[in-house]
């Protein structure tokens, strides 16, 4: 694994055996602002090792900008400032010494829209390794592995020297997604993965991502309830900035402890 940090600042304090042994990130007290905007608000939740754990809520409510401050994304945002802690194998991964490049190859992220290069599906899995000094000769047996993985191997094994933009928005979809899994993340963060999918694009994809879990912790931004329910084990429901509750998923869903939450799942409003 390369170092995730620059080891210069003293980091005890977050190396504290954490009060619930599953939990592989630790976000406590978050607050992001965009400017003005306080889009989230003194957010504290526990991601456990090996959960898919979907994050639901109305448009806005600031649950792509929480996942995106997860591989530290909102860096990119100019206006963009993340307070608070996220402890990552007892390191605060807000903090100014890490290495970025390294946090995101461990916990990798899918965006809503495909993004496969414009280059041949190989190119789009070995580019990464490339950048992170994988040696050559391990290429091929990642290749495989990684699309094996993604369920994608036997549509595409014959095919892998053509373009990635011959194939399907579901196909792309499970590229990106083993584009990720070359690099041996721990953690994927999924933005709305199949938003873009059809029925059956978005049933492959979410029978991937119950077979992630096996292997690697899953975190979902959906505003799809149905898919939520279907395979997440823990849901967080957002509204205005705040985690209103997070919860079992079938717990959160059959008896949600707030009236928001009930009104959004029970589709009184969002
Ligand atoms: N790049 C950005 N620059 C400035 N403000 C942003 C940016 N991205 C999001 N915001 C603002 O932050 C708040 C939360 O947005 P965010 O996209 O996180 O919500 P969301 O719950 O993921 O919404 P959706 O479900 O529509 O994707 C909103 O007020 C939004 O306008």
């Amino acid at each position: 694994m390369t170092a995730l940090t620059v080891p210069k600042k003293d980091t005890t304090a977050l190396k504290q055996p954490s009060k619930q042994a599953e939990a592989i990130l630790q976000a406590k007290d978050i607050n992001i602002y965009y400017g003005e905007n306080h889009a989230v608000k003194q957010l504290s939740l526990d991601i456990n090792k090996n959960e898919i754990l979907a994050l639901i809520g109305p448009s806005g409510c600031g649950k792509s900008t929480f996942l995106r401050s997860i591989n530290r994304m909102n860096d990119l945002i100019p206006s963009a400032r993340v307070t608070g802690t996220l402890a990552y194998e007892g390191l605060n991964l807000l903090s100014d010494d890490v290495n970025v490049v390294a946090l995101r190859k461990e916990i990798g992220m899918v965006f809503q829209k495909a993004n496969p290069f414009p280059k041949s599906i190989y190119e789009n899995l070995v580019h990464g390794l490339r950048f992170h000094n994988v040696k050559k000769k391990e290429w091929a047996d990642i290749v495989e592995d990684s699309l094996k993985r993604a369920a994608l191997w036997d549509e595409v094994k014959d095919r892998l020297h053509e373009s990635a933009l011959s194939l399907s928005g579901g196909q792309q979809q499970r590229l990106c997604i083993a584009r990720t899994l070359a690099l041996k993340p721990e953690v994927i963060l999924l933005d709305e993965p199949a938003s873009a999918l059809d029925p059956i694009a978005t049933a492959k994809v979410e029978e991937l991502m119950v077979e992630l879990k096996k292997n690697y912790t899953v975190v979902v931004v959906t505003h799809n309830m149905q898919q939520a329910s279907r395979v997440s084990d823990r849901t967080a429901f957002f509204y205005n900035g705040e985690l209103i509750e997070v919860n079992k998923t079938d717990v959160l869903f059959r008896n949600p402890e707030k009236k928001q939450t009930e009104d959004y799942i029970s589709g009184r409003f969002g």
